[in-house]
């Protein structure tokens, strides 16, 4: 069975079918990637798999359990946690802040035991600190965990927001373009980074990514969009050499 697997979800916008019949499925591991060019439904599929959006029709299912609808966070609860195209950090709080932050949502405490400051609710926010600077530490951005997030160089910001979703202990990382806005150096560098964090955590991964260089370099399979339509699947030696891509996609500029 699939860890992760979508059943001709659609999602229409008025007159506009943003993404049809899209089939996807991610097994344990794997990194897979969501290509095609602008507007061709990447994003709309990312909201219709982490609860966002409800599709018009079809169905998310996570393991064997329907989960299409569900609220974002009873989603991220399961273990599927998503980064967002444009970075949404806390930007006048610290690198650890930002963290501890993603990490309340597994801290398990009625709001009383916050105010008041139980033993208990202490003793589970100093082991929420302990486990953000431990993960800090894993994605190399320790000796920066008092630096307000803003200050940091696009690169790290990014890594700072993949750090954030790893809090929340999920098993599925959905990346919506990780290397957006990133040099050749900072792409590739992420690139390994993916990479490493599928092993450390035992991750898997579908991510929608336009740097072909990143794509094609980490992707076990990938699936290519084009007006919402899904239009090649395949590993990425047959997806460069499909001619219907090219037409769509790699022969565009970006
Ligand atoms: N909330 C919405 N209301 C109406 N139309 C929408 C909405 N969200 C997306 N669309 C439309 O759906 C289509 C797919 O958009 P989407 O953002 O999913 O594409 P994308 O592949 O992620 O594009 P990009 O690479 O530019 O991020 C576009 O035509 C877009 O205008």
């Amino acid at each position: 069975m699939s860890l992760l697997r979508t059943e001709n979800i659609t999602m229409k916008f008025g007159g506009v079918v943003a993404v049809s019949n899209l089939n996807v499925r991610l097994e344990k591991n794997e990194i897979i990637g969501l290509i095609g060019p602008n507007g061709a439904g990447k994003t709309t599929a990312f909201n219709m798999i982490s609860g966002v959006y409800k599709p018009t029709s079809g169905k998310v299912l996570f393991g064997d359990k329907d989960i299409t609808g569900m609220k974002p966070s009873a989603i991220t609860k399961l273990g599927v946690a998503r980064t967002f195209q444009n970075i949404r950090l806390f930007k006048e709080l610290s690198v650890l802040e930002n963290v501890v932050i993603a990490n309340h949502l597994r801290l398990q405490s009625n709001w009383i035991s916050s105010v008041v400051r139980t033993p208990d609710y202490s003793r589970k926010e100093k082991s929420m600190y302990d486990k953000s600077m431990a993960l800090l530490e894993k994605v190399g951005l320790a000796d920066l965990k008092d630096e307000k997030s803003y200050s940091l160089p696009y690169g790290k910001q990014r890594r700072l927001e993949i750090a954030r979703a790893l809090a929340t202990d999920p098993g599925i990382l959905l990346l919506d373009e990780p290397a957006a806005g990133m040099n050749p150096q900072e792409s590739d560098d992420l690139m390994h980074f993916i990479a490493r964090i599928r092993d450390e955590f035992d991750l898997s991964i579908l991510m929608i990514e336009h740097h072909m260089q990143v794509v094609m370099g980490i992707c076990e399979r990938i699936y290519v969009l084009d007006y919402g339509i899904t239009i090649a699947e395949g590993n990425p030696y047959e997806i460069q050499n499909n001619p219907r891509v090219i037409e769509a996609y790699l022969g565009v500029d970006e």
